[in-house]
């Protein structure tokens, strides 16, 4: 077989015949292509300073991520639900009902593939016209887009990425049967259970802790780190072995404001802001390290209670919903260790002390809105938050959402981004996966650029980035 560009072409009996159609072939390629960006307004380009990440910008994690992340996270939903379809019916089907069942199962898969076939044509977003609870938080968005940025290319990537994962949700939520069908319920699952190793050796290596800034700032670098597993991305793997010297990463923090959270935390002066908040990320060795470093806090006195964060439905493969976080508590205070059920049962002891909270569940989490929208959109919310001590925003789609998807200059000053959002004082612990950052000293991004041009989308590289909440120009 014949190597070219894109695959293999077909062998012939004729080398003349061979040639032309390789010939062919390549000049097809470079036309489809072009026709291809012709057609979706695609300009082959990086993202430029101050615009909205996006797809039309072919040279983007947002046009990897929409071009090639996203088909092949919804192909993978399709092919579980065809592979797992007898489990499924026998799971969520009474008897009588299995035809029915199967019959819905098959809608289901067809509107995957119809979202999935809009993804790759760069179609308009749909209105959702089922019993979502926040669907008129959609449509309001929806039909306030211009109608040029309301298709998977042309619109802010937040705002696809986001709508995609919905959508997703949606044909679940609206069944009949697999109403309570977690479509990434198993790749969790199985992240959870593969990171037993690391939550043993973390659980063991924080039992007797200093209280002193040295040992929360290596807490916090682990939190950091725990946070470039991505089950959204092969290729974001977590090196577990990290943890036996989470210092010699030190270089790759790009951003370290630990002392001025130390600070923040150490303080207590004011009597009602003794609570902090963690906005979670993704469930799994993540969440576990959350669970820790809202125990340290605790037991160090530096809150009286820790509140949770977490998705009202399956998110981003690995974002922790409700159902994830009482799944991963009763897993570790079950569990065969004796150490790791040991710590389970301290945290679901906390709970019962009101120590730790689950915080009441917000669709804002799960809408496609930067978070300076949070004051109009969902007040309760915000102002829940305006009593929190110190709000932790975990990951990378958090950090988007603080600075509105925008590629901002790397030097610009956060509080330039934040768009007036501050509604208390925040940290956001993030891997880089995408090309927001703001507060790098001058000439720091040239110098990873000139490394490696994908710095910014490895993970390899993270932050944690104080903003002080007592300053006037938030609102
Ligand atoms: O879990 P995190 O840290 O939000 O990162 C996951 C996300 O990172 C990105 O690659 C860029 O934000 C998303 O496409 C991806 O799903």
């Amino acid at each position: 077989m014949q190597q070219h560009e894109g695959g293999e072409c077909a062998t012939t009996n004729n080398g003349a015949a061979a040639a032309d159609t390789k010939a062919d072939e390549q000049t097809f390629s470079k036309v489809f292509k072009s026709d291809f960006d012709a057609k979706y307004n695609i300009v082959d380009i990086p993202t430029p300073v101050n615009a909205f990440l996006s797809g039309q910008f072919k040279r983007s994690y947002a046009y990897h991520t929409i071009r090639n992340r996203l088909p092949v996270i919804l192909t993978r939903v399709i092919d579980s639900l065809t592979r797992d379809k007898s489990e499924l019916i026998a799971e969520f089907a009474p008897n009588q009902f299995v035809q029915h069942a199967r019959e819905e199962l098959k809608i289901v898969i067809g509107l995957i593939s119809r979202l999935k076939y809009e993804l790759q044509t760069d179609k308009p977003f749909q209105e959702f016209t089922g019993d979502e609870p926040d669907h008129d938080l959609w449509n309001d968005f929806i039909a306030e887009l211009p109608k040029e940025g309301r298709t998977f290319y042309q619109a802010c990537w937040m705002y696809t990425e986001c709508y995609t994962y919905r959508k997703l949700y949606s044909f679940v939520e609206n069944s009949i049967f697999i109403k309570q069908f977690d479509c990434f319920g198993k790749i969790k699952e199985q992240a959870l259970i593969g990171s037993q190793d690391a939550i043993l050796s973390l659980a063991k290596y924080t039992r007797r802790t200093e209280n002193c800034i040295e040992m929360f700032a290596e807490l916090l670098k682990m939190n950091l780190w725990s946070n470039r597993n991505d089950l959204s991305d092969d290729g974001r793997l977590f090196n577990m072995e990290i943890l036996h010297d989470v210092s010699a990463m030190d270089e790759y923090i790009l951003i370290n404001n630990v002392e001025d959270i130390w600070i923040c935390l150490s303080e207590h002066n004011s009597i009602n802001r003794q609570h902090v908040d963690i906005v979670l990320d993704n469930a799994g060795y993540e969440l576990f390290n959350d669970f820790i470093l809202a125990e340290y806090i605790i037991e160090k006195g530096l809150a009286e209670k820790v509140r949770f964060h977490v998705k009202a439905f399956p998110w981003y493969v690995s974002d922790t919903t409700k159902r994830d976080f009482n799944h991963t508590l009763e897993y570790l205070s079950k569990h065969s260790d004796y150490i790791i059920s040991l710590i389970g049962n301290k945290f679901k002891q906390f709970f019962d002390d009101g120590k730790f909270e689950l915080a009441p569940i917000s669709y804002f989490w799960t809408a496609p809105h930067a978070f300076h929208n949070m004051r109009n959109l969902e007040p309760e919310l915000y102002q829940s938050l305006q009593q929190s001590k110190l709000i932790i925003f975990k990951g990378d789609l958090n950090h988007r959402k603080l600075l509105s998807d925008v590629c901002w200059e790397s030097t610009q000053d956060i509080k330039v981004c934040l768009g007036g959002f501050l509604p208390s004082n925040f940290c956001t612990v993030r891997t880089i996966k995408s090309e927001v950052i703001s507060g790098l000293a001058q000439g720091v991004s040239e110098d990873l650029t000139r490394k490696d041009p994908n710095w910014m989308v490895t993970g390899n590289y993270g932050i944690i980035q104080f903003v002080d909440g007592s300053r006037e120009f938030g609102y």
